[in-house]
């Protein structure tokens, strides 16, 4: 077995007739944050919801190449639901359900047939103090989630996503539709959750990928430029187009 939770061979992908992908060979070790950098239209977003499949969902999208999650293909040899169970998402704006916090958070596990209220309630807080949350929200279970603020509304989606206990969250640009404070809140928990889970984060901000991962893959026009130790990509950036990019001269 090999420390690496996905790896990723010769991956093209098409929306129609546009390539969005170009030959993308990656391998994303466990237990460590990945960021995915790049102008914008780049093909980061796109990269990151091929790792559970989300394109799936888009008509005319086309992947060719190989994607194993520990091993397995996850075109092949998993089904969507079960890989979306493992790998789960978190996006840019939150998104909670029109429900109460405690149904937000219970609402993974009842889909996959958990209907005890003991277990669930034991889910709620595990998830909740997971995501460093539980201490502002436990007086408020049964309120609306659409009442807290922007930055409590991000970790409780990030609750949710591990209430049905992912190996993988997958971040879309998760702290650009929040203030610094929260930003930074986010960003404590995603390197508490590297503990236990693999992270892979889409960032427009260079700072946060500094702070945060410790890998980083360089993306342009769908091609992968660089891929390597965050300390040495910005430090030492091997690829000229690497350079401008992080030091603010085109992007
Ligand atoms: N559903 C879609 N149908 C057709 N083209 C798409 C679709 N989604 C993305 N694209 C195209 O694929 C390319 C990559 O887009 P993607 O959203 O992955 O970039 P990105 O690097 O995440 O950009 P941003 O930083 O702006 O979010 C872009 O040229 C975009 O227009």
């Amino acid at each position: 077995m090999t420390d690496f939770k996905f790896d990723v061979e010769s991956l093209d992908l098409y929306y129609g007739s546009f390539k969005a992908l170009k030959d993308i060979n990656i391998q994303i070790k466990k237990n460590e944050i990945t960021a995915l950098i790049g102008p914008s239209g780049c093909g980061k977003s796109t990269f990151l919801k091929t790792l559970n499949r989300m394109n799936d969902l888009v008509e005319g999208c086309k992947v060719e190449g190989t994607i194993k999650l520990d091993g397995q293909d996850i075109y092949n040899e998993l089904d969507p639901i079960t890989l979306r169970r493992r790998v789960g998402m978190v996006f840019q704006q939150p998104n909670p359900f029109p429900k109460s916090i405690y149904d937000n958070v219970a609402y993974g596990p009842r889909i996959h047939g958990i209907s005890k209220k003991s277990k669930l309630d034991e889910i709620v807080e595990r998830s909740l103090r997971q995501a460093a949350i539980w201490d502002e929200l436990k007086d408020r279970l049964n309120k609306s989630a659409l009442g807290l603020s922007g930055g409590q509304q991000q970790r409780l989606c990030i609750a949710r996503t591990l209430a049905v206990q992912p190996d993988v969250i997958l971040m879309d640009e998760p702290t650009s539709a929040l203030d610094p404070i929260s930003t930074g809140k986010i960003e404590d928990l995603a390197l508490e959750l590297k503990k236990d889970y693999t992270i892979v984060i889409v960032t427009h901000n260079m700072q946060q990928a500094s702070r945060i991962s410790d890998k980083t893959a360089f993306f342009l026009l769908g091609d992968l430029i660089e891929f390597g130790d965050t300390k040495e990509l910005f430090a030492n950036p091997k690829n000229p187009k690497t350079e401008e990019y992080i030091t603010g001269r085109f992007g």
